[in-house]
């Protein structure tokens, strides 16, 4: 088969393994490690696929787990200048949750599922399992409860999914297999418009995402890409033998790009990755990998890593990297806080660093509702049932999937308080002088009495500084998560929306549901642009990405008066050698490998990371 048409430009070399993928027919399994170039091959195949065999409206299906994937593929697509841009245009990236959601929303009805389906976010989720949840301790479960809890859940979602309308994620796969495997009609309709599915990291595929995949195999090509040591999702069900599982089922060539790396090409930051995964370090230095042991204080430890970044920062500069980008690596969401408070207010004067944070989003989701609904006019007689409602989920769902039992009594005394309240008024009585609600409603009036302007971000922001400067904690609270939505730097799509409504209605009387179908759309909005400066994340989000530079920063023994020391947010739980498994090997891997010139790993002296000293140490 001959390459794609070629345009006049600077051309890369393709390996030996890379142009044998362009060579070949059928069913294909592209296997390689970090770096090894499989994403941009998956990329000059599908071109040469659009250009060769499509037929006029037909389209290549790229299927990826995260958004933040597809941002990088959509970029790596545009920068590829030899494919034209009507090739480029029949390359279609989607989550995989996308994907489905289309399928489940036009035929959905076919296994039972009502006509009208919407979708079930992961804030809406907390707040529609957290009945179930407060009935039973957030922490220390016994493993009959642990059962129970899981059991009672599913049984909610399900019951949500068929009788609201209102279907999780985690329920789209199971759906889509069954309506799948049910109906060749929609099998043959897919396979229509989508001759190709590429697969993006299909090591990550669970049990039901696999279902799918045997039916669509079926009637599609499939070019699955994988690296069966970047596997990072065992806790929701990808299988090691997944790989194998493709063999079994299809007749499938394929091709192992694993010697090459190209993201760190003329370093040995991928030789580092691969020591990692045995704990058998076979040089005592590696090029690319620098290591700093900082001491187990806030002052001392962040004082470090503020140094660090901008010694990246100068690095990058003087080679002068256009849109560079640095990502500091962390742990556990809670570091991600921690580093970015210190970063905005470095310890001992020195200059604060502007940076974004990749935040768990609920609490903020959450409170961005309530922000929308003060800025709805009150003028109907719901409006303070509705604010005490949003009130009540975001303690209902700000901790997601791991409720805190403090947040759901919070919600729970919000709304006995309120119900109080209303009984009291409807027997003529006046309401309580201490009852939690007085503050929360001298606020809430502040922010009703605001005379508003029509420009959507001085409102949102008049919005937010009542609630910050208020008389009440929890709207205070409230009003510093929403800083960090950045909500109408999200693009001119929201923003316009509320004008538009201003504009209609002489006031905002729909903010509250345009800013929720915001946040819905996000979930599966792939126009995202992959970060530049420095940006703050957890680990396990790195997948996927690439940086020019990476820090890797984790928390240090905290010492307590009697007790052994708290070493929390650590790499490996505890730093215990007893923790150490193959998952936590790999995570460790993925994030060393996001960065293409350097990787620096920061941590404490008194007790470093167990995952840098040799198995026999
Ligand atoms: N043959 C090549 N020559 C030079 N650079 C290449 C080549 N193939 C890929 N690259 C570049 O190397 C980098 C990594 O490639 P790519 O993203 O395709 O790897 P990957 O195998 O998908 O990585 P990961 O599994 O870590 O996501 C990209 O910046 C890409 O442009």
């Amino acid at each position: 088969m001959k390459q794609p048409q070629l345009r006049k430009q600077k051309q890369m070399e393709l390996t030996k393994g890379q142009q044998d993928v362009l060579q070949a027919d059928g069913h294909l399994l592209v296997t390689g490690g970090p770096g090894s170039g499989k994403t941009t091959i998956s990329i000059l195949k599908a071109a040469q696929v659009v250009e060769q065999t499509l037929q006029p409206g037909q389209k290549v299906l790229f299927l990826s787990f995260a958004r933040a994937t597809v941002s990088r593929v959509v970029e790596a697509i545009e920068y590829e200048q030899k494919i034209p841009s009507e090739q480029k245009k029949r390359i279609d990236v989607q989550t995989y949750h996308s994907f489905f959601w289309r399928i489940l929303k036009t035929h959905g009805y076919l296994i039972g599922l009502p006509r009208r389906l919407s979708i079930l976010t992961p804030p809406g989720e907390a707040i529609a399992l957290s009945s179930v949840r407060s009935g039973l301790p957030a922490r220390s479960l016994t493993d009959e409860q642990k059962e129970a809890k899981k059991a009672a859940e599913k049984a909610e979602l399900l019951r949500l999914a068929n009788q609201e309308g209102r279907v999780c994620f985690d329920l789209y796969a199971p759906y889509v297999g069954d309506l799948l495997h049910g109906s060749s009609r929609i099998r043959s309709l897919i396979a229509a418009k989508y001759p190709v599915i590429i697969l993006d990291e299909f090591q990550d595929t669970n049990d039901s995402q696999w279902r799918i995949v045997q039916t669509l195999g079926e009637f599609c090509r499939l070019i699955a890409l994988a690296d069966p040591e970047q596997r990072i999702y065992d806790w929701i069900g990808a299988d090691p033998a997944r790989l194998d599982h493709l063999r079994g089922e299809f007749r499938v060539s394929d091709f192992d790009l694993s010697t090459d790396n190209h993201r760190s090409a003329g370093t040995e930051i991928a030789l580092f990755g691969n020591d990692l995964l045995t704990g058998n370090f076979r040089q005592s230095t590696y090029k690319g990998i620098e290591f700093e042991c900082f001491n187990p204080f806030a002052d001392p430890a962040m004082t470090m890593l503020v140094t660090t970044v901008y010694a990246a920062r100068k690095r990058l500069a003087e080679a002068k990297i256009k849109n560079w980008s640095i990502a500091i690596l962390v742990p556990t969401k809670k570091m991600t806080r921690l580093v970015s408070d210190a970063l905005r207010q470095p310890p001992a004067g020195m200059t604060a660093v502007t940076h974004l944070a990749v935040i768990e989003m609920e609490a903020a989701v959450l409170g961005a509702e309530i922000i929308a609904l003060l800025m709805q006019s009150a003028s109907y007689a719901r409006h303070f049932a509705q604010f005490i409602g949003l009130l009540c989920n975001y303690y209902q769902g700000k901790g997601g999937n791991e409720p805190t039992k403090k947040a759901l009594q919070e919600a729970a005394s919000i709304r006995k308080a309120y119900e109080e309240a209303l009984a009291l008024q409807a027997s003529g009585k006046g309401a309580r002088k201490n009852s939690i609600l007085v503050n929360i409603k001298a606020v809430y009036e502040q922010a009703c009495a605001l005379e508003l302007t029509g420009d959507p971000d001085k409102d949102w922001r008049a919005v937010r500084h009542t609630l910050e400067d208020g008389a009440c904690s929890r709207l205070k609270e409230i009003a510093s998560e929403v800083r960090n939505v950045r909500i109408l730097e999200r693009g001119m799509q929201l923003r316009q929306a509320l004008s538009q409504d201003w504009r209609d209605n002489g006031g905002y009387q729909n903010a509250l549901t345009i800013t929720q179908q915001a946040f819905v759309q996000e979930h599966f909005a792939t126009n995202s642009k992959p970060e530049s400066g420095v940006i703050v994340m957890n680990m396990h989000k790195a997948k996927g990405k690439q940086f020019d530079e990476v820090i890797i920063f984790e928390g240090w023994p905290i010492k307590r008066k009697g007790q052994p020391p708290y070493n929390a947010d650590r790499i490996v739980r505890f730093n215990s050698k007893d923790k150490i498994d193959t998952q936590t090997r790999q995570n460790f891997r993925v994030s060393v490998t996001r960065g293409k010139r350097q990787t620096t790993i920061l941590t404490p002296k008194t007790d470093p990371c167990v995952l840098l000293l040799d198995n026999d140490e």
